[in-house]
């Protein structure tokens, strides 16, 4: 018997054809609906291994029904939405998409932190309502991003990315992690920083931590308050790094000037949510590594390390905790 397989997101054919012939393949039908809780655990059970998404809660209840699962493969570099410790324990392996996905999520990051700043979702909206009646000098008007300082919080793989990215916009860049980064400090200039310097310093502050105990709800009403008053937030990471009640008065009491999101705390968040109702809100539907290109390859790179264990071999990306 062929060893099973459960991918529980619709990916295109063509990608998984390469596993076909060695493996039972099954996928869940729908391309844009998570797997039903149910469906998951009765697949659970019979796979020997998983392809899961970043929005499948892979807790221990599901890692105890896996009678032959030897892999949690996620399409996703962050894999807070899996009980690591957990698949250890029962001989579980992980893995994730490391690398494949940097330059992509830092162009979005970038990106975001630019229409942030000069109001471009806004302006173009402006244009498509009719709204635009004559140029005038001040209509529109956002903040400048060249020469300004970026805070960097979670100076990692894609952190260290957008960085560069600053670099090219002649940007002062700090950073923030647990531990230095002499390389960067040297290629980047980038200066190391305590959490509350980055604060109170930076124009631009970006989060890119993973989302862990230490991380979650890491900006609040304390952190807000300690921005400058014209610093723009952008947070690409996890929704959970942020308390967005704190958020929205932060952004209500002037206490920030504007915030850039791409992930949120329950995703997908609903369109009445008080912060989708502010204009200096800038939200996306957590796309950082949404190209073409890149979600292709981490989907080859999830068939490789499915491949890789099945076949007794050591994964290509484990994520170790
Ligand atoms: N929006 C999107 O679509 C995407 C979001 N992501 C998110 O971005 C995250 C980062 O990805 P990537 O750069 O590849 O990961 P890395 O592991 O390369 O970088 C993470 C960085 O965060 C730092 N960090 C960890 N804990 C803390 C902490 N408590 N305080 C300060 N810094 C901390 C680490 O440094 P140190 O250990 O020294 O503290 C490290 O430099 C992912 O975990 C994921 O959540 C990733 C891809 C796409
Ligand atoms: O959020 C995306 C990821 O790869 O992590």
């Amino acid at each position: 018997m062929k060893p099973y397989i459960f991918i529980t997101r619709k990916l295109p054919e063509q990608v998984v054809a390469r596993l076909t012939e060695k493996y039972e393949v099954k996928m869940w039908d729908k391309e844009d609906e998570a797997v039903p809780r149910d469906r998951l655990l009765l697949e659970a059970k019979k796979a020997d291994a998983l392809l899961t998404m970043l929005s499948d809660s892979i807790d221990e209840e599901l890692l105890s029904v896996g009678e032959k699962l030897k892999l949690i493969a996620n399409l996703a570099v962050g894999y807070d939405n899996i009980n690591v410790k957990a698949a250890a324990e029962k001989g579980i392996l992980v893995t994730n998409t490391p690398d494949v996905l940097t330059d992509t999520t830092a162009d979005l990051t970038f990106g975001l932190l630019l229409a942030t700043a000069r109001r471009l979702v806004e302006a173009a909206e402006f244009v498509k309502e009719g709204k635009w009646q004559s140029w005038s000098p001040l209509l529109l008007a956002g903040h400048d991003v060249h020469h300004k300082t970026i805070g960097v919080v979670g100076m990692g793989s894609i952190g260290e990315t957008v960085a560069k990215r600053a670099k090219g916009f002649d940007m002062n860049i700090l950073y923030h992690n647990r531990s230095r980064k002499p390389k960067a400090e040297e290629d980047l200039g980038a200066v190391y920083c305590s959490f509350e310097e980055i604060l109170s310093q930076s124009d631009f502050i970006v989060c890119l931590t993973p989302l862990t105990n230490e991380t979650k709800n890491l900006f609040n009403q304390e952190s807000f308050k300690k921005m400058k008053k014209s610093a723009i937030f952008i947070n690409a990471s996890r929704g959970a790094v942020v308390n967005e009640k704190d958020l929205y008065e932060a952004l209500i009491n002037g206490e920030i000037a504007a915030v850039g999101l791409d992930v949120f705390e329950k995703e997908p968040i609903s369109a009445n949510h008080p912060l989708l109702q502010l204009p200096n809100v800038v939200a996306l539907p957590h796309i950082g590594s949404a190209s073409i290109e890149t979600r292709t390859e981490m989907m080859h790179l999830c068939l490789e390390n499915i491949d890789l264990v099945l076949s007794g071999k050591k994964p290509k990306t484990p994520v170790t905790h």
